[in-house]
């Protein structure tokens, strides 16, 4: 477990990420997701608009980026967003009825990884001497939100100019990603290069965000990452993300600000707001929450 714990400790204070196997989810199971997803990217438009997020206001929904100024480059993507926990805040009308089995799939999945998401946190808490729930308290709780985004990046033939996603880092506390099993995309910022995350069988990839950045006081890094396109093949991801209910208040771990490691960053509620607002204004969100 010490060894576990040193492991984990050193790559999410480096890189901010890592791919865990032996998440006890059977790969038969992966394989629906990706399937879920891929059979409701492959419908005809007219009836994919039926979930646009356009057609129904809002953030949720199936769509291209939300456009939020002239100078924006717009990614190379489709996604659908949906908000998958608490359950009562489901908006269901905008849950895909095809493939029949869409919803099921997406509960099931994201259910299980939302027990991982909890052992992950006890364990990132352990890694750094923490009481096991220092973390998960106020990014788990009853009324913590899972957003799941489903990722889909058509074949681009200028995939030298042009990304799927661009660079950023995720507002989540954090992010678990279902990879494409055979088309690989993802880069993440490692001492200023872009390094390339491998497709790894079995594996999920786990990418700290930018909330889990603020409670460990900077200790663990949320990586800069970003997609590029692939001329001949598309390539399909789920990512959840998970992050505190927007009434709860989040800051650096008291155990984790000594004199010689001072507070980094105030307490903020609502960091997803803050995070959207900072993108709209060309600004980086971590920035503008450091003491
Ligand atoms: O498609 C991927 O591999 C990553 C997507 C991503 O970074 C995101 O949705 O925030
Ligand atoms: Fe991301």
């Amino acid at each position: 477990m010490a060894l576990l714990h040193a492991g984990l400790r050193s790559a999410l204070s480096s890189s901010g990420c890592f791919q865990a196997i032996g998440h006890g989810i059977s790969s038969p199971f992966l394989d629906q997701v990706r399937a879920a997803a891929t059979q409701f990217f492959a419908l005809p438009v007219e009836e994919k608009q039926k979930y646009s997020r356009e057609v129904h206001g809002g953030r949720e929904g199936y769509g291209n980026d939300v456009i939020v100024s002239d100078k924006q480059v717009l990614d190379w993507s489709y996604r659908l967003i949906l908000q998958v926990f608490p359950e009562d805040q489901r908006r269901l009308d905008l849950w895909p009825e095809n493939p029949n089995d869409f919803g099921e799939v997406v509960h099931e999945y994201a259910t299980k990884i939302k027990f991982m998401m909890g052992l992950l946190y006890k364990a990132m808490a352990k890694s750094l001497n923490l009481e096991e729930n220092s973390f998960s308290d106020q990014l788990l709780g009853e009324q913590a939100l899972m957003q799941a985004r489903f990722n889909f990046y058509p074949q681009c033939s200028r995939a030298d100019q042009v990304l799927g996603v661009k660079p950023h880092t995720d507002r989540s506390g954090i992010t678990v990603l279902l990879q494409d099993k055979e088309v690989e995309g993802l880069q993440v910022l490692v001492d200023g290069k872009w390094v390339r995350v491998p497709i790894v069988p079995h594996a999920i990839v786990v990418n700290l965000g930018d909330q889990m950045q603020i409670m460990s006081n900077g200790i663990f890094k949320s990586p800069m990452h970003r997609v590029v396109t692939n001329p001949e093949r598309m390539r399909l991801s789920v990512a959840l993300f998970n992050e505190p209910d927007p009434e709860t208040e989040i800051g650096p771990v008291e155990k984790l600000i000594d004199e010689t490691r001072p507070r980094l960053y105030k307490n903020v509620k609502n960091y997803g707001h803050i995070n959207y607002e900072c993108y709209q204004r060309g600004e980086v969100a971590l920035e503008t929450v450091k003491i």
